[in-house]
């Protein structure tokens, strides 16, 4: 049997296992079954805690779409991940560096139980997000059902293309966010957000996800997202993202430096996976 516990991030949701002290070894078929909310446990990803790889580091996070495929970075699970290994008491540290596939993230506890993540310095350059363009660009262009669609694409760790819209009540987003997320454009797919400003310090975001379809919530989305609004001058260093799952705060202070996140993170449940 393999404990774990059952997570969110403003409703974005992890199974969260400890594979210090557990034997883990799961395949892309045993996670795309426990990701189903019907068959399975039901998750958006799933987050391994591991031991570091570098001697600076405190723990090894790895990440799981519900569709089975590793990635390098979620900002949601990385607060979860920082509560989980609290409540486990796994580390009493209130500040927590962790190796992922992406670099390292810095975890922090605020004082009102939040969690803040240092996401890292975000990459422009088309071979970082990757995507297929000659050079770096504030918007890019795609066919996509045979309209043109512009963008803007950054990656936090993972690709992210952000589409400005007017209302993200109406925003095409299951049948446009599909569409993108497997374009011949970006070779690794990409998460999709779709981001409504509000002012200069408030957006609403919706993202339909890689590998996990719409989330009500994604972290490192809506980090892309704030950075393209900056990018495009459209909002401040300091953001309140409206997300269908809540509100994240956002910082940027600009090119080379990093993002910082802040949110809650939710522990709902603890069971046993059968393998
Ligand atoms: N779907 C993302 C991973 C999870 C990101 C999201 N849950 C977050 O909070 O950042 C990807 O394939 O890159």
């Amino acid at each position: 049997m393999i404990n774990f516990t059952k997570m969110h991030g403003l409703g974005n949701d992890f199974v969260v296992i400890d594979a210090i002290n557990q034997q883990v070894a799961l395949t892309p078929e045993t996670i795309q079954l426990l990701s189903d909310r019907h068959f399975g446990i039901g998750f958006d990803q799933l987050l391994l805690v591991e031991k570091p790889v570098n001697a600076n580091a405190d723990f090894k996070y790895r990440i799981f779409n519900a569709d089975g495929g590793e990635v390098a970075q979620c900002g949601n699970g990385a607060r979860c991940f920082a509560r989980f290994v609290r409540d486990k008491k796994l580390s009493a540290k209130d500040e927590i560096r962790v190796d992922t596939n992406s670099g390292q993230l810095l975890l922090r506890f605020d004082d009102d139980n939040l969690v803040t993540v240092d996401m890292g310095v975000p990459r422009h350059a088309p071979a970082q997000i990757p995507l297929l363009a000659e050079e770096e660009s504030r918007f890019y262009t795609v066919l996509v059902n045979g309209t043109e669609k512009a963008f803007g694409a950054v990656s936090m760790g993972n690709p992210h293309a952000v589409i400005q819209v007017t209302d993200i009540k109406t925003a095409p987003v299951a049948e446009l966010g599909k569409a993108l997320e497997s374009h011949a454009f970006f070779p690794e797919r990409v998460n999709v957000g779709f981001m409504q400003v509000v002012d200069r310090q408030h957006i609403k975001l919706r993202v339909f996800e890689r590998g996990a379809a719409e989330t009500l919530a994604c972290g490192s989305g809506a980090c892309a997202a704030v950075v393209i609004g900056i990018e495009h001058n459209l909002l401040d260093h300091t953001v309140s993202v409206e997300l269908p799952g809540g509100t994240l705060t956002v910082s940027w202070p600009g090119r080379d430096q990093p993002v910082l996140m802040t949110g809650p993170a939710i522990s709902v449940f603890e069971g046993q996976i059968p393998l």
